[in-house]
């Protein structure tokens, strides 16, 4: 069964109340399974259960070709009148629907006219057959559903891969455990995650970490050790504020108290998830989930390459894997190609892509198609794609303020996100092009991409301070299944935890 991301701990079945269940981030003292065997037996157990769960559900095979044309035909629509096109569609498709269930396509083509000696009724249905055609012609001139060939090697799904009990497996069990999990309640896809995760942050670990270790606990901070600390953090492009505030932070307890190593670390762990969590400060809750049974619309903004479209992917293959019913708005009309690649994404997901075939289309007019469409369906999670590539701030501005305008007006009691994709591999620079999204659209977080193997990790810490902003999701690889849900204690883990 698939694992639902989105509701982590409401899913697990301890005993903790569901108001306390609602935040994700876990308690900030350090594991109490410290003793190695406790641990040991924990993880056994973890293992066990996944084990026995991947035993007891068959094995999930590619999706049948003929599944997946059907999950992911794209709706693409004329230009104008579009909301007339949705429903002529819409339309077609019921006649068409009720054609196949009759049979009546397999019928020899229809005459233009009708012959004069059937009766009246034989008429009109031949008539009404001969109308149909036409229109199905017509539409197939106009703007023909495009079917996207589904993609011909299906994706190894986490609970389909055999799982290693070692050292990955081990530190993933410890942090689940660290959270209040119960070894029952593990999933084979956090486990992957989480492993995926800290092989992601290993050379920025690797940087920090070691220099850390070296430094603190051998007494009292000294001038030297602190900066030999700001320079570890510079380095992993943490950036001069963050730095700052970690390090004077970090200085008033080391300097006036003998601290052991693993203290003086668990103390710096607990001052990052403190500023990564800063922001969430003032919401209801630190979960981030689309709401159910209402229309979410999420515009995915950040320049080109940073990794909007993929991250647009592997959102829609969360949400509606985890229950959500979801479409995507081709918004970023800007390049053709990126049109195209959110529809390969919307094909591997089987989640609908809402598209608009013509040359230079006005991106509002694609949300607007967008919002009808996901009106029509009765969609939860709307993913809008949108441009990043536009000759100056001022275009950026108008072209989002435009697309937020026609959201506030067709939708205006949905509950709108407006997400930055940075690239973390850009660190500081990628920031400077942050400063300029975040006064184009009202950003509401950050979705962190491609933290596999960069030595630059450091930089949420620079987002969420410089930015003010909650990092809603992370990135770890180009697959599927390679974005997931933010969770600062385990970015924390993962980046300090040796
Ligand atoms: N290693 C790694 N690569 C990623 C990650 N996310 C995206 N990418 C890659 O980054 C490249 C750009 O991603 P896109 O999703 O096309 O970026 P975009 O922002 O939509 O840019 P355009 O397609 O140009 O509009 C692709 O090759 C992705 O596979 C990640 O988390 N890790």
């Amino acid at each position: 069964m698939a694992f639902n991301w989105f509701q982590r701990q409401h899913q697990d079945s301890s005993d903790t109340p569901a108001a306390e269940k609602q935040e994700v981030t876990p308690p900030v003292t350090e594991p109490q399974v410290d003793p190695t065997e406790d641990l040991l037996a924990f993880a056994k157990s973890a293992y066990k259960n996944i084990q026995q769960k991947q035993q007891a559900s068959p094995v999930t095979t590619a999706p049948e070709v003929a599944d997946v044309e059907a999950q992911t035909i794209e709706t693409v629509l004329d230009t104008a009148p579009v909301v007339s096109e949705v429903a002529l569609t819409a339309e077609l498709d019921v006649e068409t629907a009720n054609n196949l269930d009759s049979g009546s396509l397999d019928a020899a083509t229809p005459e233009p006219t009708a012959p004069s000696n059937l009766s009246f009724l034989e008429r009109a249905a031949a008539e009404r057959q001969a109308k149909q055609e036409r229109l199905i012609a017509a539409a197939i001139e106009v703007a023909q559903p495009e079917v996207v060939t589904p993609a011909t090697t299906a994706e190894t799904t986490p609970d389909q891969e055999a799982l290693a009990f070692d050292e990955g497996f081990l530190w993933s069990a410890e942090v689940l455990a660290a959270q209040g999990r119960r070894a029952e309640d593990i999933s084979v896809e956090e486990i992957t995650w989480l492993k995926k995760l800290r092989q992601g942050l290993d050379k920025t670990r690797r940087n920090i970490l070691n220099q850390l270790k070296a430094i603190v606990g051998q007494g009292p901070l000294n001038q030297a050790a602190v900066s030999e600390i700001e320079a570890a953090l510079l380095q992993a492009d943490v950036g001069v504020e963050a730095t700052d505030y970690i390090v004077n932070t970090l200085q008033k307890k080391l300097l006036a108290e003998v601290t052991p190593p693993e203290e003086a670390i668990a103390y710096l762990k607990q001052i990052l998830r403190d500023m990564l969590d800063a922001p969430l400060q003032k919401a209801p809750s630190f979960s981030f989930a689309p709401e159910k049974e209402t229309l979410n619309i999420w515009l995915i903004t950040g320049v080109n390459g940073a990794g909007k479209t993929t991250t647009i992917g592997k959102i829609s293959h969360l949400a509606q894997k985890s229950g959500y019913k979801c479409l995507i708005g081709a918004a970023d009309t800007f390049r053709a190609a990126a049109v195209e690649q959110v529809k390969v994404w919307g094909q591997r997901s089987g989640v609908e892509v809402i598209a608009n075939p013509g040359k230079n289309t006005d991106p509002a007019a694609v949300v607007f198609d967008a919002i009808a469409a996901a009106q029509a369906r009765e969609t939860e999670l709307l993913l809008v794609d949108t441009a990043g590539r536009l000759q100056n701030k001022k275009n950026l501005m108008d072209e989002l303020g435009k697309v937020r305008r026609i959201i506030d007006k067709k939708a205006p009691n949905a509950k709108i996100e407006s997400l930055l994709v940075l690239d973390a591999t850009l660190g500081q620079n990628g920031l400077r092009q942050a400063q300029v999204f975040s006064q184009a659209a009202q950003l509401t977080g950050v979705v962190l991409t491609k933290l596999d193997g960069t030595a630059k990790g450091g930089v949420a810490l620079a987002v969420v301070q410089q930015l003010g902003l909650p990092i809603r999701f992370i990135g770890a690889g180009e697959g599927m299944e390679d974005l997931r849900p933010f969770s600062s204690y385990e970015f924390v883990e993962a980046l300090l935890s040796g």
